[in-house]
């Protein structure tokens, strides 16, 4: 990738540089050093000197990571500070905004190294008091937050995923760990029970246990109700958010402005009300029938939605991404089988796999197969679960894995495919 800032140019592929162009190297791409020489190149930089050539003192960069909720997270965090005037850019899975404008569309959470440099500098020339961002495991792993210097750091939660990539278990929460080995300022959810970090400069938030912003009381009529304390004093903010998952992400939304502002807690509490979620993300799209489409994508993410919904016969559409974590695919049947009475397990982005062996893997795990339809069409697969959701009253038709993505990925290809558009189709 080619980035301009202030003039000079940067690549991180030796197939770009030259004598006009800056390579910049990694452990990435360290082994093509000799080939950008060969096209002419004279000036290498290690990716660690990157920073030296973007000014940061304008700007301040939250860095949100987890296994769920960082999107959600990032989001409320985003929605928050533009309502309280200042300008934001945000990055992430959804894509690049600055101040409310789609800047670039979806390609990674986390971007490469250089086109976080080049974003935050992009960030800068907007204007922007604070520049947003998720950041996954691969790009922690692959140092493509390197040089960053955040204000502030933030952990939501750590489940499983993308084991596929990391291995085991402890590889992954290592890494995810190693974001917080530093004396950077950092908000931590205290329910985790596997997180570890450095405690210079830790705040806490939590629904369990006792922390810096500890949510006491909540309930949720018509949206949620939360009330938190904070060094001794009382404070509540409202949503039309659902889940208790959502307590925790809009918790730590408001931490995090209040760690990283002089706005007081009051003052953050009243405009939350106004951040109404992300799209595909615990999305109600229709309210009779109840279906809510959600982008649960991990046995635990599947966990927190179906609980949400315990008082109701949940109906439940779902499949599992192919060329991803394997073994994640039985445990999300049993989830389904736990709390669901009609489970339908369809394709979800099948990519170079067999969608009916994904099923396969999954449908192992429901035990009983009386309440499981097998339907390899997603499209399909939404339409029955709404068929079935008009016979129940007090149903709830839970749209599962792929939250707003608009496509389906079938071998390498991407073909149009919208949750949301098929049960609009239906109703
Ligand atoms: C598995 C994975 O993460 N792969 C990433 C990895 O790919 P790679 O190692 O195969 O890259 P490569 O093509 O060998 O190139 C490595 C480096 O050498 C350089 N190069 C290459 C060839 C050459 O001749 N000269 C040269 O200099 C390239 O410019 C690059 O800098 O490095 C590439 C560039 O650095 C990434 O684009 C690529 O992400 C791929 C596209 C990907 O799909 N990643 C996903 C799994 C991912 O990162 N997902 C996370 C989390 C998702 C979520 O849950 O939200 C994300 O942050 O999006
Ligand atoms: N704090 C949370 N704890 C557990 N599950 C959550 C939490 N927040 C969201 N979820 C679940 O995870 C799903 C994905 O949420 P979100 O997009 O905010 O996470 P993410 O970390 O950005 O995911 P990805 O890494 O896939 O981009 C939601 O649709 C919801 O089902
Ligand atoms: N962004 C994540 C989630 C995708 C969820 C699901 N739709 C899938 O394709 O597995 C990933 O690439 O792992
Ligand atoms: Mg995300």
């Amino acid at each position: 990738m080619l980035i301009t800032i202030n003039n000079k140019k940067f690549t991180d592929n030796s197939k770009e540089a030259n004598s006009e162009v800056v390579f910049v190297y990694s452990s990435q791409n360290e082994k093509f050093c000799d080939d950008a020489k060969a096209n002419g190149c004279t000036e290498l930089i290690p990716s660690t000197k990157l920073k030296d050539y973007v000014d940061f003192s304008s700007i301040k960069i939250i860095g949100i990571t987890g296994t769920n909720g960082k999107t959600t997270t990032a989001a409320a965090i985003y929605s928050i500070l533009l309502d309280l005037g200042y300008k934001v850019a945000l990055q992430g899975t959804r894509g690049f905004f600055i101040n409310d404008e789609k800047v670039e569309d979806y390609t990674l959470t986390t971007p490469v190294q250089l086109a976080n440099f080049a974003h935050i500098q992009k960030a800068i020339d907007n204007g922007c008091d604070f520049f947003v961002t998720e950041v996954s495991s691969h790009a922690i792993e692959q140092k493509r937050v390197e040089g960053l210097k955040f204000e502030l750091k933030v952990h939501t939660n750590i489940t499983r995923d993308h084991l596929d990539y990391h291995k085991t278990i402890q590889e992954y929460i290592n890494v995810k760990n190693s974001f917080f080995d530093d004396d950077t300022k950092k908000l931590i959810n205290k329910d985790d029970k596997v997180v570890k970090f450095n405690t210079k400069n830790a705040y806490t938030y939590s629904l369990e246990n006792p922390s810096t912003y500890k949510v006491t009381a909540y309930s949720f009529k018509n949206g949620m109700h939360v009330m938190f304390s904070n060094i001794e004093k009382m404070h509540s903010f409202s949503s039309s958010m659902m889940g208790i998952f959502n307590i925790y992400n809009l918790m730590a939304a408001i931490a995090s402005v209040h760690l990283t502002t002089n706005k007081s807690l009051d003052n953050i509490c009243q405009v939350v009300e106004n951040f109404a979620g992300v799209s595909g993300r615990m999305e109600i799209v229709s309210v009779e029938p109840l279906i809510i489409i959600d982008f649960a994508h991990t046995p635990d993410g599947m966990k927190e939605v179906y609980e949400s919904f315990n008082h109701k016969d949940i109906i439940t559409v779902f499949g599992a991404g192919g060329d991803r974590d394997k073994d994640k695919r039985p445990l999300m049947g049993k989830l389904a089988a736990n709390f669901a009475k009609h489970i339908i397990v369809t394709s979800d982005n099948p990519r170079f796999e067999d969608p009916d062996l994904i099923i396969e893997d999954i449908c192992k795990a429901i035990p009983n197969k009386q309440n499981l339809t097998i339907e390899v069409n997603r499209k399909e697969a939404i339409k029955k679960g709404i068929d079935l959701a008009k016979k129940n009253e007090n149903s709830v038709l839970l749209i599962l894995g792929k939250g707003d993505e608009p496509y389906q990925i079938i071998y390498d290809k991407k073909f149009p495919l919208l949750d949301k558009d098929e049960v609009l189709k239906h109703i």
